[in-house]
């Protein structure tokens, strides 16, 4: 059970969530239920839900809000959401955007279908793909020709590409790069979260970041919250967005 979870009655949750907090008890509540048992969280997780999952995920809130302020559309696509992380936090606090979570775990679909129904969240929808054929359906969208065959659901849910590509512990900047860009808009960014090794990472993808029109990689410090340690987000934008 998670009541050693230090931060369960915090006022910090209220501080960083806002109104999302009342969505975001019932998230925890099942995920501290039922996560572990449905392998979306380690057993060592299980009390400090709050910090390693839902506050870290809510880092990259400000910097979506900031993506949005000179966008069209206010569209986030999480790659890899697993658990739905960062996406259903920041799909909680950001209500006036679109969410689409892309994952291609069926069991780990059903998760986030379930949260968000648990959650009441209406701007929320789960598109069980991976980032490739995610990708594929864009193009073909745009009559071009898929690298990758597309399931015809997947086709169909995905057909712009989004203000905002999130995602978090999916993979290194060197693949993560072809894997995000190609679904991120003109004039949008990749705003991914990452551990320390951030700025290592970009260095080593400056090619593949480049191949995909990515410009302007750079590491920042993300608050999680009063007296918690920061986390890093990278953020490349895509050619042809205003520069930083
Ligand atoms: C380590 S988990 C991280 C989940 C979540 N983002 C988090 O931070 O807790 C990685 C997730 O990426 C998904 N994944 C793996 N390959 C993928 C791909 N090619 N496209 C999209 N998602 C992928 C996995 O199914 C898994 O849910």
């Amino acid at each position: 059970m998670a009541e050693d979870d230090e931060l369960r009655d915090s006022a910090l949750l209220a501080d960083v969530f806002g109104p999302a907090l009342p969505k975001l008890q019932a998230f925890y509540a099942k995920l501290e239920a039922e996560g572990e048992e449905r392998g979306l969280i380690g057993p060592r997780d299980q009390n400090i839900l709050w910090e390693r999952h839902l506050l870290n995920s809510a880092a990259v809130v400000p910097f979506m809000r900031q993506a949005f302020d000179h966008a069209q559309f206010k569209t986030v696509a999480d790659v890899g959401s697993g658990g739905g992380f960062p996406g259903l936090v920041a799909a909680a606090m950001l209500p006036e955007a679109r969410f689409t979570l892309i994952e291609p775990m069926e069991r780990r679909c059903v998760w986030l279908n379930e949260c968000i129904e648990t959650m009441e969240l209406n701007n929320t929808v789960v598109v069980r793909a991976r980032a490739e054929e995610a990708i594929g359906a864009l193009e073909l969208a745009h009559g071009r020709k898929s690298k990758t065959p597309v399931p015809a659901e997947v086709t169909e849910s995905i057909r712009h590409p989004f203000t905002v590509v999130t995602c978090r512990a999916v993979a290194p900047m060197t693949k993560l790069a072809a894997w995000t860009m190609p679904l991120v808009a003109t004039g949008g960014e990749l705003i991914a979260l990452k551990g320390r090794s951030a700025q290592t990472e970009i260095d080593k993808a400056s090619k593949q970041i480049a191949k995909v029109d990515g410009v302007h990689p750079c590491v920042v410090e993300a608050p999680v919250a009063d007296g918690l340690e920061p986390t890093h987000v990278v953020i490349v934008s895509k050619r042809g967005s205003k520069r930083r």
